[in-house]
């Protein structure tokens, strides 16, 4: 997945080669104070000190000294081709991500991404950083490898045939190491997200919830998604156990095959002990830290390095993000399918709803109809996402519902109307409407006395029942949903204002789905959703009419009361 952000990062830097090529070599030009450090230790030692003349020794001494401050001076030569490859890198990444953003902005006919672009943008600067110490650090750290091994070469080759292989399985380790803390810290970032979507639905859901008392019911898909987030993180720290390993292989156990062969060089005469000593000084004060850093920061470094590379190439590529559950995005034309679904609120119960099918295509406006107890609101649970199917599937535009989401959204019979003005409870759903569009809204479901800054009591202290749903329907009207449930909704409303609500969303358009309070609502509807014994039949009214012994005889209990009369269901 991080191979895109090796691409682009690669496909950036080759860009500039001759700068590129120019740090390379310091790589070797830098190694010289490490290489030469050794050697003068190892002299300072052998010729000098070890030899009783402790006059040479001093001066390989001061020498030593003389390549420390060399080095430092050198390490100023490594600034200006370092800088003429990441200065130029942030300005191409941020004109690529700007002009993506504005390609796409024009192809889409939407407005331009101003905070997606600005976040991006922000985040190319982050990268400039991230590249120029990766690369400053990689460089200090690969000179004073090959400084190293350059000095245990010239001390004896066959030193290197210990070293060597160590070293090399220790690249391998730390190329598996990289890959794991690349996987893991990708996972755990995801089981975040993942997490904070599903906090964020519940969070928005809260209303649908208390509506079901589907309190448990919503609870399970975050504790779920806290189990995972866990699961992540610990998995990521376990990295950690390879770090230690890659460092045991390529230092500790390099150090003990030196210790081994030194008596056998020794011996034969191809090294001294001032020569051993510059030896360890190689493996344990040279290689050893580089090997330390490369492990424990830089790992670390090139992860997030690649990490921020990858989602700037889905900025760039105008790739979607990583596939992620939430709401399906409103406005894309969402059908509403449910495919063998079955339910039930125990495991031992019988369920309420058995394999029940049905497809209510975008735009079309349906009744749901069935005797008291049937599992209407269950089935209206089941499409708003607080309750999820035992058995079968509930689409929504081809993605699961999601409670919260900007794609559905439920006006359940007890209306919810909270401590605040009019406008704070008819903006809830649609937080950018002017207060024309709110006080329009108002108007159209009657609730022309309400002014927007009135302030009301908790659960709408102060309004009727009636106004209190039709306040709630206006908010609901007022919302971007593709997809209405009306969840005997208006109940309190007399037939009159009851029709006048319905005609009202279903001129906002979209998909109106009315669990019915009569039969008049029913007559209205494209198509009836009739409810009965765990199954649901689906046809337009007068087909059902002719079909069902059962909806007839809904029908016959309905008519009595359709008259003014609020109903009342048997
Ligand atoms: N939270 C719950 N726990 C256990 N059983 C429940 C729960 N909610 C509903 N039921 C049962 O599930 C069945 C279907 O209930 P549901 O409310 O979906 O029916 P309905 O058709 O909407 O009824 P009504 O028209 O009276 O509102 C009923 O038998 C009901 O008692």
């Amino acid at each position: 997945m991080t191979r895109a952000g090796w691409r682009l990062l690669w496909s950036l830097l080759r860009r500039r080669p001759r700068p590129l090529l120019a740090v390379a070599g310091l790589v070797v030009v830098l190694a010289a104070p490490t290489t030469l450090t050794g050697i003068a230790v190892a002299h300072a030692l052998e010729d000098g000190f070890f030899a009783h003349r402790a006059g040479t020794g001093l001066l390989w001494v001061c020498l030593l000294v003389q390549v420390r401050l060399l080095g430092t001076v050198a390490g100023r030569l490594l600034f200006p081709p370092l800088v003429r490859v990441v200065e130029p890198l942030r300005d191409e990444l941020v004109t690529a991500v700007v002009t993506a953003g504005l390609r796409r902005a024009v192809q889409q006919d939407a407005r331009v991404p101003g905070t997606a672009v600005r976040q991006a943008v922000d985040e190319v600067e982050q990268a400039r950083m991230l590249v120029a110490s990766v690369l400053r650090n990689a460089h200090a750290t690969g000179s004073v490898a090959v400084g190293a091994v350059i000095g245990l070469g010239l001390l004896d080759p066959a030193i290197l045939l210990v070293e060597l292989p160590c070293l090399a399985a220790a690249a391998v380790g730390y190329r598996l190491l990289v890959r794991a803390v690349l996987r893991r810290q990708r996972r755990c970032l995801l089981a975040e997200e993942d997490l904070a979507d599903h906090v964020a639905a519940a969070f928005a859901a809260r209303r649908d919830v208390a509506a079901f008392a589907a309190h448990d019911a919503a609870a399970a898909p975050v504790l779920e998604r806290v189990e995972r987030a866990r699961v992540a993180a610990r998995d990521l720290r376990r990295a950690d156990a390879i770090h230690v390993g890659v460092v045991g292989v390529g230092v500790d156990l390099g150090l003990i095959l030196l210790l081994v062969l030194a008596p056998v060089l020794i011996g034969r005469g191809r090294l001294g002990t001032g020569d051993l000593v510059a030896a360890v000084y190689y493996v344990m004060f040279a290689l050893g830290p580089a090997l330390r850093f490369l492990v424990y920061g830089g790992a670390d470094w090139l992860a997030e390095l690649l990490g921020l590379m990858t989602r700037l190439s889905d900025a760039v590529t105008g790739a979607p993000p990583p596939a992620r559950t939430g709401p399906s995005p409103a406005g894309r034309r969402p059908a509403v399918v449910a495919e063998s679904v079955g339910y039930a609120y125990a495991k031992d119960a019988a369920p309420v709803l058995d394999d029940v099918d049905f497809t209510v295509p975008f735009g079309t406006h349906v009744a749901v109809v069935g005797p008291s107890g049937a599992g209407k609101s269950t089935l209206a649970a089941l499409l708003c996402g607080v309750r999820r199917p035992d058995r079968g599937t509930v689409r929504i535009g081809g993605a699961p519902p999601a409670p919260g989401s900007a794609t559905l959204v439920l006006a359940p019979q007890e209306p919810y109307v909270f401590a605040g003005t009019v406008r704070e409870n008819l903006a809830y759903l649609a937080p950018a409407a002017a207060d024309a569009t709110l006080r329009r809204a108002a108007d159209a479901f009657g609730l022309h006395r309400l002014g927007l800054d009135q302030r009301l009591g908790a659960g709408g202290a102060g309004l009727s029942a009636g106004e209190r749903q039709l306040l709630t329907l206006a908010r609901t009207y007022l919302s971007a949903a593709a997809v209405v449930v009306l969840d005997e909704a208006t109940s309190h409303l007399d037939p009159d204002a009851e029709h006048r609500a319905e005609l009202l969303m279903r001129r906002r358009g979209g998909t109106l789905i009315v669990i019915a309070h009569r039969i008049s609502s029913a007559a209205r509807a494209d198509r009836v959703l009739l409810v009965d014994e765990g199954g649901v039949v689906a046809a337009p009214h007068h087909e059902l009419l002719d079909r069902s012994p059962r909806y007839r005889q809904l029908v016959g209990l309905w008519e009595p009361a359709a008259e003014g009369v609020p109903h009342e269901r048997r």
